[in-house]
């Protein structure tokens, strides 16, 4: 068994941290925050991100990167999108050889269009990274932490990459890890769904039924999966764990902050407040205007990420922008339909 060090000290990243340790590896964890890795080491828990949850003593949390990234051949980057490009210049400057980066963020980058996979290889020159892989799927931290059932992809163009991740993960009874060579579709599935989650909240802070919910994770789900068409990904793959299986677990799910800060707003809450209280990423909302910038740039039609960018970003009523989307010119559900006709 190998050491690991886990860039990212959250929930998440404190989650697969426990699932490498109960596999047996010597697992490192990092965070910026002094008193909060104090915590993980004398006390095995990281109460803010995963109350109630005793950590294994596999893990070993360090406040300095170059110490937690010495001797190690894999490290799993798990922060925030926002806080990725700053992370790897800071790794870039103590790194002293060459690694296999795993991230397991969810996330696009806003004016850039960048996905996480592409950031890691532009900040990290040639010889300090050997493979970049993307861990995925319908994975909340919370229900990982209590060892409960989860099942989710590893994705690489080296698909050695992926199935050495694999490995890595699936050497216990609750955490199942499939592979797919799909990088890009896997990427875009797991960060575009955050935007229908924030949607579906609001559905239900609303107090709109189960039928808008279901139109909005279907239709969700199309132009989820017309972007990431547009953009090289395999459209089976929104079919799979990272975009049907994340979409469902994200817009479903009490657990989930996305949905949460949906249902805030819908209830009239202002952006502000609500990020201010979630204490959490909500990835959604950078997620929101990436995904808007990008299909506006490629001319791919978003109606359900275009309603939610007026609301989150031009102050548009949440109401008024359902009436919008319910009042659309008329479609063909399933868009080869007309050309079949022609
Ligand atoms: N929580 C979950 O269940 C899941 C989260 N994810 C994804 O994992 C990523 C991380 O999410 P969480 O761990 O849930 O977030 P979190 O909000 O629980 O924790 C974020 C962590 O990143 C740290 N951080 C923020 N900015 C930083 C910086 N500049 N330098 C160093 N550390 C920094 C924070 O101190 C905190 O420890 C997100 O992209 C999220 O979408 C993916 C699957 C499941
Ligand atoms: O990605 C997730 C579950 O797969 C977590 O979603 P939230 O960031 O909305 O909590």
């Amino acid at each position: 068994m190998g050491k690991i060090t886990v860039v990212g000290a959250g929930s998440w990243g404190t989650a697969l941290a426990m699932v490498l340790a109960d596999n047996g590896h010597e697992v490192r964890l990092w965070g910026a925050r002094e008193e909060q890795m104090d915590e993980v080491n004398q006390s095995r828990t990281n109460h803010k991100y995963l109350p109630g949850i005793t950590l294994p003593i596999g893990i070993t949390a360090y406040v300095s990167l170059e110490e937690a990234l010495q001797g190690t051949e894999h490290v799993l980057l798990v922060v925030p999108t926002k806080a990725i490009r700053e992370v790897l210049a800071n790794m870039r400057t103590v790194l002293k050889h060459a690694v296999t980066v795993t991230h397991a963020s969810k996330g696009i980058e806003p004016d850039t269009s960048k996905r996480i996979s592409e950031m890691i290889e532009e900040e990290l020159p040639v010889h300090l990274l050997r493979d970049v892989v993307v861990l995925s799927g319908p994975s909340h931290a919370e229900e990982v932490a209590l060892r409960q059932p989860t099942t989710v992809t590893s994705a690489s163009k080296n698909m050695e990459a992926a199935e050495a991740v694999q490995d890595l993960f699936m050497n216990n009874e609750y955490f199942r890890v499939y592979t797919n060579p799909d990088i890009i579709g896997v990427e875009l599935g797991g960060a575009l769904k955050n935007i229908i989650a924030l949607a579906a909240g609001m559905t239900d802070g609303l107090c709109f039924g189960d039928n808008a919910k279901a139109a909005l994770m279907t239709r969700g789900l199309a132009e989820i999966a017309r972007l990431g068409r547009a953009m090289g990904a395999d459209p089976l793959t929104f079919a799979g764990l990272t975009g049907m299986g994340d979409l469902i677990v994200t817009c479903t799910s009490v657990h989930s902050r996305n949905w949460r800060a949906g249902n805030l707003l819908g209830k009239g809450h202002s952006l502000e407040d609500v990020l201010e209280s979630m204490g959490m990423v909500v990835e959604g909302v950078r997620t929101t205007k990436a995904a808007y910038q990008l299909a506006d740039k490629i001319g791919v039609d978003m109606p359900i990420t275009a309603a939610l960018y007026e609301v989150l970003f031009h102050g548009k009523d949440v109401k008024e922008a359902v009436g919008s989307l319910m009042g659309r010119v008329r479609k063909h559900e399933v868009e080869a339909v007309p050309n079949l006709y022609k």
